[in-house]
This record gives C-alpha cells, structure tokens and sequence, in this order.
C-alpha cells in the first residue's frame, strides 16, 4: 500500500462513518498521488459512494482525519468549504443534468462556483466561460449536440455532457460515483475511456466507483477493494488477471482473514512475477554480450 508518499493529494487516515447505528466506512486508511487514477471496488453499500462523498466534503468522518489538496476538509469554515469544492468535480451514475436545459447551459453550470451570484440562461455566462464550454463539448464530441435540450440526449452522452461540465470547473481531482452503472457496455467503454483520456490531458487525480471487474482491470492503475467500510485490498491493476480479481470479488463477502490470504497471495505472485522479469532481463543481457 502507498502509506509514505512525497506529495499526496488525497490522505485519509483512520476514517469512520456513522449513520445512527450504521458504520458505513471503518478505519479507512487511503493515499492517492496527483495524477492517479484509482478504482473503488466493492458490492453495494461496501461504503464506495460515503468514501467518494468525504473526499469533497459532502460528508464529514464521524471519526479520523481527512485531508485533500492539502486541506483539512473536518477544520474548514463553510466558505473555504465551498471554495475547496470548486476543486474538486463529480460525475453520478445518473448524470444529474438539468433536463430541461440545453446541453450548452448545463455544461457553463460546471463554472457556476467560480462566477458570483446565479445565471439564467445563455446570455447571463461571459462569452470567454461560452467558447470553453463550447470546447469541452467539442472534446467530449458532442458540439453538434450544444443547442438540444439534455433530455434528448441517449445515457452515454447525457454522461459525456456531465464530463464536459465537470471540466468546466477545471478541477484538480475528478472523483466518479459508478458513472457507467446505467449505460450499456458500449457506452460504458466510451464513457470510461474519455474519462482515461481527459485525465490524463489534463493531469488529473481520479477516484471512481465501479463494480464491474472488467472495467476495473482495463482501467485504472490501482484497485482499492472495499468491504463493509473497509478497505480490504489496495494493489496496482497492472498483472492482475482477470481470475484472480473475479475471485477477490466474488469472495468480497468471505472473512477478512481469508481476503487478508488473498492479497498476500497477490503480492507474492507479483513478487514472483517481478523476479522472473528481471532473471529474464538479466538472461537477455548476459545472451546479448555473448
Ligand atoms: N445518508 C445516509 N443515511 C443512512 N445510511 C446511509 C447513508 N448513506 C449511506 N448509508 C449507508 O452506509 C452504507 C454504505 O453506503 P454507500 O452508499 O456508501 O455504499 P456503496 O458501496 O456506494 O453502495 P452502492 O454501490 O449501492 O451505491 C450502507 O449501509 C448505506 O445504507
């Protein structure tokens, strides 16, 4: 795990969350690098969306300590607060667009936070904050599409609409909350590659949410496995097979114990894995100076 990292962007340490007498996260310990994209996986109600939800402030930890862009989020007065959100954007399973709206006018919403006092329609939004999000549209490849009210878009490119509008707020971290849980597999690999492509274009850290494996894999560069508000497996994606991470998933409901064998198996056999790269290596060189 990344416990002793030079410059963090996200550092959690200890965190809990009570509803009432539920516990929905339970001693998190997380650290993220900037320019990390990172997967949270787990079953529903494993603590994926509290998580996600502490990381810009929506909740507050019962317990531990939560710090983000070098904020203590708990110690922030409401104004610095609302400042520290407009760094950090997020995407919902269910866009959370305003039907009504034309495409254009719920992308300049994503600038709302840096503009003072609200704006009704078009014309309220300063052309410069128009031709940007004119750009992230076009980004996104959805230009065409600016003037049509968001209710007629399909689900994939009511999402994509949603990342132009997060761009919007040129953000430093983007965290996701299962963006790709209501779309079809298609537009679900579309969707989760623009977000891959954005981030990296604009350097960005992301936290997102899925439950799919197959995305999981294919996608980020770290997997983060959550169970009952813990975090119960934290591994590079890269040599992870696709069994393997099936069987971690599958079995997210079996004893800590257990998933504690599981992860030490892991890390074991991508020590092995490490090792026969590097006999090999060696074995390349000593045959090329042959
Ligand atoms: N506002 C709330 N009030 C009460 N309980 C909550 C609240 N938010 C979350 N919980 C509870 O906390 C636990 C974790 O929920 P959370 O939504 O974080 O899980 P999740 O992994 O995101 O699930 P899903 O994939 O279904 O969205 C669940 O038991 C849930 O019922």
């Amino acid at each position: 795990m990344n416990s002793t990292t030079a410059s963090p962007v996200i550092r959690l340490s200890g965190v809990a969350k009570d509803f009432g007498s539920t516990r929905a996260l339970n001693g998190v310990e997380l650290v993220v690098e900037r320019g990390e994209v990172v997967v949270l996986l787990g079953l529903s109600g494993s603590g994926k969306s509290t998580l996600l939800r502490h990381l810009d402030g929506l909740e507050l930890p019962t317990a531990g300590t939560v710090e983000v862009l070098g904020q203590d989020i708990p110690g922030l007065a409401p104004r610095e607060l609302r400042r520290f959100r407009g760094r950090v954007a997020m995407i919902f399973q269910q866009f959370e667009l305003v039907p009504s709206l034309t495409v254009l006018e719920n992308v300049l919403t994503g600038a709302l936070s840096r503009l003072r006092g609200p704006r009704l329609g078009l014309w309220a939004y300063p052309k410069a904050l128009k031709i940007a999000a004119l750009t992230h549209l076009d980004r996104v490849g959805l230009l065409e599409k600016a003037y049509q009210r968001a209710d007629q878009l399909s689900g994939g490119q009511q999402q994509r609409v949603a990342i132009a509008r997060a761009l919007m707020q040129r953000p430093e971290i983007l965290l996701a909350d299962e963006p790709v849980a209501s779309l079809d597999p298609e537009s679900s690999e579309q969707v989760m590659r623009l977000i891959r492509e954005i981030a990296a274009d604009h350097g960005l850290t992301v936290v997102c949410s899925l439950h799919q494996v197959d995305l999981a894999l294919g996608w980020g560069d770290r997997i983060v496995g959550l169970r009952h508000g813990q975090v119960v497996l934290d591994t590079p994606t890269a040599g992870l097979s696709k069994e393997r991470a099936m069987e971690i998933y599958g079995r997210v409901s079996t004893s800590t114990a257990e998933l504690d064998a599981i992860e030490s198996e892991l890390k074991e056999s991508r020590l092995t894995m490490e090792a026969e790269a590097s006999v090999g290596a060696s074995r390349l060189t000593v045959g090329g100076t042959r």
